[in-house]
């Protein structure tokens, strides 16, 4: 398919089911990380606005078009929404790749994962309502129990850069399918695509207020957000240094929120995999994929010392071998990194791995054949103490490194040597030995004999410091559902005789 030539539309809040400037009348520039240039901006809400938002969707839930409709009602709105982004598939992949430098393919196919994605909660809003009331058995007949899923409320929704429109939708298909009035606030550093979505809401008629959209910074129109007494949640994916704000500022209303945070997860790789190049080639994508740029990247490579030096040469043939360029090249594989800032620190936790005493094995510099964009080459790095930064901590960027080991058991300890818990990958033809290696990885995903591959109906989300609470699947509707118990006393004509009766003269 060829990449269209697009206008790049020029938007502003998205409040109220309408576009509204900033109070303050600000805006940011949208940078393309691949030239450096500024292509565009975006509108910079603040707390004023987040404000009137929060009104807008809390008179959303009042309205009967939106707080009074059945769950194959709002199926309908989430349907219109996946038929028009599939409509601008071409056109939203071309802003995604200029916004964030990852290859056109791979924003296309992320397209196509938020298409299926709202209409995978619109068929589970439509099952909601049938489960909306469900009876509990209880000991007694004379009382009568029911539970009720209701919509919780306000939800404010706070995204990433990595997978701009995919994060915003893996929040706003479950939480608009389960009723509620959101408002989101994606990344500063890749919003555009996400302010698309408030067009297509507009253009499918979704009543105002049920999605409002601000742009801005994080601590000029997240940290408001977070903080409003009238949001009744927070889900937030990002670092943990953000997720650590946010639950510390939700604490002080006793509000709840979902965290999705970093990870810095192992593949294990054993002597007795199926095919060295099938092997080396998963290696690669879970950790080169979206230019290293991804929470679950398994970016530790555990590898069975009998088999690492040709695996480790098989894995430098491949990796000289993935194409480097402008992100827009149809068969690009390595875009640049998302900013200056991100390029910069990627750089920095290379050299500070070259102090420490690892190896560059491979890359650790930009492309030498690109002179302008946040370009750095895939970075392959050995000779691994696990005291060393590059083992313990998140680097985000096309880093891999490498740790070999002997036994079962000391590439266990390796696997769970971090803060993190998010996923983790065993290469292996033992299943055996893959179900003993599922059960010990500390972490909330497993890949056995793959890395990376996610579908929208299994659960995501990690543990230790990669945060808590899932997304996808039912899990996801979970998070914006209230659970409420009401209990009926049907012997209404028993008294109670808890006190005594007072005597009736
Ligand atoms: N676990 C997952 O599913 C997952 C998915 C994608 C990214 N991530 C993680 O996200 C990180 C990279 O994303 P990032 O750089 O956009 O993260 P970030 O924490 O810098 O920003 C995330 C979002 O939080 C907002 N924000 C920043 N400060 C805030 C504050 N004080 N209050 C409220 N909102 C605030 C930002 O504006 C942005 O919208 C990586 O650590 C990565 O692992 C995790
Ligand atoms: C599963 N995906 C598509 C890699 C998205 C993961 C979100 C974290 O970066
Ligand atoms: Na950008």
């Amino acid at each position: 398919m060829a990449i269209p030539n697009i206008r790049i539309p020029s938007r502003q809040l998205f409040i109220d089911g309408e576009w509204r400037e900033p109070v303050k009348k600000n805006r940011l520039p949208a940078i393309n990380p691949a030239t450096e240039e500024i292509f565009g901006d975006i509108p910079a809400a603040t707390a004023e606005d987040v404000d009137i938002a929060v009104k807008a969707a809390r008179r959303a839930l009042g309205r009967d078009d939106w707080g009074s409709t059945t769950g194959a009602q709002r199926a309908k709105y989430l349907r219109a929404i996946a038929a028009k982004v599939l409509e601008r598939r071409p056109e939203l992949a071309t802003l995604e790749t200029i916004d964030n430098g990852k290859p056109w393919f791979e924003a296309a196919s992320d397209i196509d994962d938020v298409v299926a994605c709202f209409e995978y909660y619109a068929d589970l809003a439509e099952a909601l309502d049938s489960k909306k009331k469900t009876e509990v058995k209880l000991h007694l007949d004379s009382f009568k129990t029911h539970v009720f899923r209701e919509p919780l409320g306000v939800v404010g929704l706070i995204t990433p850069w990595n997978y701009p429109l995919l994060m915003t939708t893996w929040k706003v298909a479950p939480a608009l399918a389960a009723g509620c009035a959101a408002i989101l606030k994606p990344s500063e550093l890749a919003s555009i695509t996400s302010l698309e979505l408030g067009e297509i809401c507009r253009e499918v008629g979704l009543p105002p207020g049920a999605l409002n959209i601000l742009t801005g910074l994080g601590h000029e129109a997240g940290s408001p957000l977070v903080s409003h007494p009238d949001v009744d949640k927070i889900a937030f994916t990002g670092s943990g240094p953000t997720g650590v704000k946010i639950m510390t500022a939700a604490a002080q209303l006793v509000k709840p929120v979902t965290l999705e945070l970093g990870g810095k997860s192992p593949i294990v790789v054993f002597d007795d995999i199926h095919d060295l190049d099938i092997a080396v080639e998963w290696t690669l994508f879970g950790c080169f994929w979206t230019n290293g740029q991804i929470c679950s990247a398994t970016s530790r490579l555990i590898l069975q010392e009998t088999i690492a030096p040709q695996f480790l040469d098989r894995l430098l043939e491949w990796t000289k071998n993935i194409k480097i360029s402008d992100p827009l090249e149809e068969d690009c594989k390595l875009g640049p990194l998302i900013s200056r800032g991100q390029y910069e620190k990627v750089l920095k936790f290379i050299s500070t791995a070259k102090n420490e005493g690892a190896t560059i094995l491979y890359g650790g510099d930009r492309p030498q054949h690109l002179n302008k964009g946040y370009y750095i080459q895939p970075t392959v790095i050995t000779d691994v103490d696990t005291s060393m930064e590059i083992w313990k901590e998140e680097v985000f960027g096309p880093v891999l490194c490498v740790k070999t080991f002997k036994t079962e058991e000391e590439a266990i300890a390796l696997a769970n040597d971090t803060k993190y818990g998010l996923g983790a990958a065993i290469l292996s033809k033992d299943l055996e030995r893959c179900e003993r290696f599922t059960k010990a990885f500390q972490s909330g995903i497993v890949w056995i004999n793959c890395s990376q591959p996610c579908f929208w109906q299994p659960p995501w989300g990690g543990k230790k410091r990669s945060g808590f609470g899932r997304e996808l699947g039912e899990w996801s509707l979970e998070n914006y559902l209230n659970i409420k118990q009401v209990t009926q006393y049907v012997s209404t004509d028993e008294p109670w005789a808890f006190y005594k009766s007072p005597s009736k003269l």
